[in-house]
């Protein structure tokens, strides 16, 4: 159903303000008071009067100057219009769930209109979301709530809370045991979570020392996660006590909750005085955390570990709105106007917030910034918009109109979140043309320096926490190098991939184009890839990723948008068909393997002038070791040239196949394109004589337009004898010379390798990445 929409009458806009004030001094909510309601809601399906449907306000733009007498505009959804046969007079009928809510809310706000002259006011536990809810407080409730949250005034408050939590344990301990009376299900958020003991349930009790709430650890113990991971460890304490925090840990070690759980512990002790406050003021519902992702596909990420980390528990968990460019901004808007938690990459959410609708004002009031894979996001050709986003929220922004928002009490209330697994300089330092690689990692004191300096942390020294300095690679990795000629790439990724059948593997590239010239070379071959790149659309990014973790022998040809943050359990193996650009993204990268605790490989394919380059880089990441010149030497793995000739036929046929389509897209593409030119221009166009005119078709590039043009000019038929040609090749067995069955001193069975069965021996052999006594998890 449509929503309906009808003008914000002015009378109706005082009245709510007025009663948004009266309920503020009375400090009562009507859905969280403990009493409950005896008025029972109306009958599913019933009619109301207009004014009875719970409309919702719909944000106006920000910067909208002249409203010339417009008030405002409010909505409903799920409402049918019924009109009378007999007389024509016009009803409503709406559902249960949302009369309900509006005979509660009228209830509840007439019977805080009659008691807002009796009650004593109370205070409201959270900061109160604008200037106007200050009103019916004391100066000194004031004054308590707008002073800074330093640490050093938070830590009493964490001492409270610590009891309070030490209660929580304890009766949740007495429940655990029948020694305590039940709780009361329904009378707070956490009612009765202690009670639920399920079968798979694991014991959490290696968390008690970070004091989380009964709530959050009956997540933990039905997510499974018996302990916390040592940046968990480190940084949920500082983060509860106030701190800000910069926390580097190696990849797949687990930053999402060491961030992820705090912001929900925060939410679950708020909800009560957050919800009293928005309850109050809808329109002005603050978010609590509004985290930062580089990539489109890492927010879902976020959100996901979020949303299982509440949807394991039986509270009510907060909302999240995953804003990011790909998908529908209207809905993305609707999502953010009640989000508690606002996920995002920065582009998109820019903007929404350039657009207006109130997020602007909302978001300065968030009480956490977190900056994920904060390097990126920070580094220079990223920066731009999360400059322009922090700006906003610090009110540095000129343009701002009608603000009446003490800036600077805000800026204070935030907590400033940052994490990564590297810290680097020079992310841009591009591969140089002799194989040379850039991007230096940095140690603590210049990544320090570098981040105190793009954000504004409230405080001087944030927390720097780097759980392990003297390794950023994860524990269970192995990494080789496999070395071929330049031209020989897609050959030998072919023969690698055959050598690991049945393996989850992730490919990285560094082109677009790259991917899309191996994803059809590698189907060609029968293999089970799919592709992910920028200009992808955001749908098919989204079902790439969904399929390469649903499908457990899948791989995954990619850009590296899939370098960062991207936790897909089970990725066994990393192939750097590109050599990484950078010694971070060779991290990132390889940090998609071996996470959690798992053991993966990471093998980088490299043209023997790329050799020494890749060497030192590979050294200098594993330098951070104690801060010395590290001896590490990446192991060459030699895959027997055998192999690989026999391999080649079936890998160049399939080749020129994906090649060939390749350049009849391309082409066909570039003529609509011509064609739609010409059409404007009021000429006619032919392609072929466009092509034999063309001037300047010389230099560099144009030996591979020239072989495109071949590719593309191929007959359909020539395609098809290919293919057939192919399918045959693919159906039989590989003769490899010496004996059919076994190469190499009888380590490897090439025809069971080519049947799709593993055959571990075989770089076992060479340089022992141990693959094959690597169990993967998940
Ligand atoms: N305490 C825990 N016990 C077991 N598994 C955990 C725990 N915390 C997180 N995990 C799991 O570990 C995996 C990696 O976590 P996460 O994605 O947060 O890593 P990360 O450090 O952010 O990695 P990256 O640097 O690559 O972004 C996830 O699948 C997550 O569910």
């Amino acid at each position: 159903m449509t929503p309906i929409e009808r003008k914000r009458p002015l009378a109706s806009k005082n009245a709510a303000v007025k009663a948004r004030k009266r309920q503020k001094i009375a400090g009562g909510d009507a859905d969280y008071r403990s009493t409950p309601q005896t008025s029972a809601p109306a009958a599913n399906g019933s009619k109301v009067r207009l004014d009875d449907l719970e409309w919702n306000e719909v944000a106006l733009p920000d910067r909208l100057d002249n409203y010339e007498g417009f008030f405002g505009l409010e909505e409903i959804d799920d409402v049918e219009v019924v009109r009378s046969a007999t007389d024509g007079r016009v009803s409503f009928k709406t559902a249960e769930r949302s009369t309900a809510k509006s005979t509660k809310k009228r209830k509840a706000s007439e019977g805080q209109q009659k008691d807002s002259n009796t009650r004593e006011p109370q205070p409201v536990v959270d900061k109160p979301s604008d200037g106007e809810e200050w009103e019916g407080f004391s100066s000194d409730d004031q004054d308590q709530a707008q002073e800074p949250k330093v640490p050093a005034k938070a830590a009493p408050a964490r001492a409270d809370k610590k009891q309070k939590k030490k209660k929580e344990h304890k009766k949740g301990a007495e429940r655990a045991n029948g020694t305590s009376e039940p709780r009361n299900r329904g009378s707070n958020a956490f009612a009765g979570l202690g009670d639920e003991v399920q079968e798979d349930d694991v014991n959490t009790s290696a968390w008690d020392s970070l004091e989380l709430s009964q709530a959050t650890l009956s997540s933990l113990s039905r997510l499974k996660f018996p302990r916390p991971t040592p940046i968990q460890s480190a940084a949920i304490p500082e983060i509860l006590d106030g701190h800000d925090v910069i926390g580097k840990a190696s990849t797949g070690s687990g930053k999402t909750l060491a961030f992820g759980i705090p912001i929900l512990e925060h939410y679950l002790e708020s909800k009560t005085g957050r919800r009293k406050a928005s309850q109050a003021s809808e329109d002005t519902h603050a978010p609590l955390a509004l985290i930062l992702s580089p990539t489109r596909e890492l927010a879902h990420q976020i959100t996901a570990h979020l949303t299982a980390l509440c949807s394991h528990s039986s509270f009510d968990g907060p909302s999240i709105a995953t804003v990011t460019g790909g998908l529908s901004i209207q809905k993305q808007q609707r999502l953010l106007s009640k989000a508690d938690i606002i996920i995002g990459t920065p582009g998109r959410l820019w903007e929404v917030i350039s657009q207006g609708q109130g997020l602007l004002k909302r978001l300065q009031k968030i009480m956490f910034l977190v900056v994920d894979e904060a390097d990126r996001l920070l580094s220079e050709g990223h920066f731009k918009e999360v400059e322009e986003i922090l700006n906003v929220l610090d009110k540095d922004d000129e343009d701002i109109e009608n603000d009446d928002i003490d800036s600077s009490a805000e800026q204070q209330q935030r907590q400033t979140l940052v994490f990564s697994a590297t810290f680097h300089k020079g992310l841009q330092q591009k591969l140089a043309a002799k194989g040379k690689f850039g991007g230096e990692l940095m140690d603590k004191r210049e990544s320090m320096e570098y981040l105190l300096k793009k954000l504004r942390f409230r405080e001087d020294k944030p927390k720097f926490i780097d759980v392990n300095p003297v390794e950023q690679m994860a524990q269970g990795l192995k990494e080789g190098l496999v070395e071929c000629a330049g031209t020989e790439k897609d050959l030998y990724l072919y023969a690698l991939l055959t050598h690991y059948p049945n393996t989850r593997t992730l490919i990285f590239t560094n082109s677009i184009s790259a991917v899309r010239r191996l994803l059809p070379f590698l189907q060609n071959l029968n293999l089970p890839a799919l592709g992910l790149h920028s200009q992808m659309p955001q749908k098919a990014r989204l079902r790439s990723v969904e399929q390469f973790t649903a499908r457990p022998g899948s791989i995954l040809v990619a850009t590296d948008v899939a370098a960062r943050g991207l936790d897909i359990p089970g990725v066994q193996l990393v192939i750097h068909y590109h050599l990484p650009r950078a010694a971070d993204m060779y991290v990132h990268r390889s940090g998609r393997t071996a996470r959690a605790e798992n053991s993966g490989s990471s093998i980088l394919i490299c043209a023997p002038e790329e050799v020494a380059g890749v060497r030192r880089l590979v050294a200098k990441v594993h330098a951070r070791r104690g801060g010395s010149d590290s001896k590490y030497f990446i192991r060459s793995l030699d895959i027997d040239r055998r192999i690989v000739s026999k391999l080649k036929p079936r890998a160049t046929l399939a080749k020129k196949i994906a090649d060939t389509e390749n350049a009849k897209k391309q082409k066909k593409s570039e003529d609509n394109w011509m064609r739609e030119a010409a059409e404007d221009l009021g000429v006619d166009y032919d392609s072929e004589e466009f092509e034999g005119d063309a001037p300047g078709r010389r230099g560099r590039g144009a030996g591979r337009r020239k072989a495109e043009r071949v590719a593309g000019a191929m007959s359909k038929g020539e395609v098809q004898a290919m293919k057939a040609e192919l399918r045959s090749l693919l159906a039989q067995r590989v003769n490899v010379g010496v004996s059919p069955r076994y190469l190499t001193s009888g380590a490897v069975d090439v025809d069971a390798l080519l049947r799709g069965e593993r055959n571990g021996e075989f770089l076992g052999e060479v340089g022992g990445l141990g693959l094959e006594d690597a169990p993967v998890k998940g």
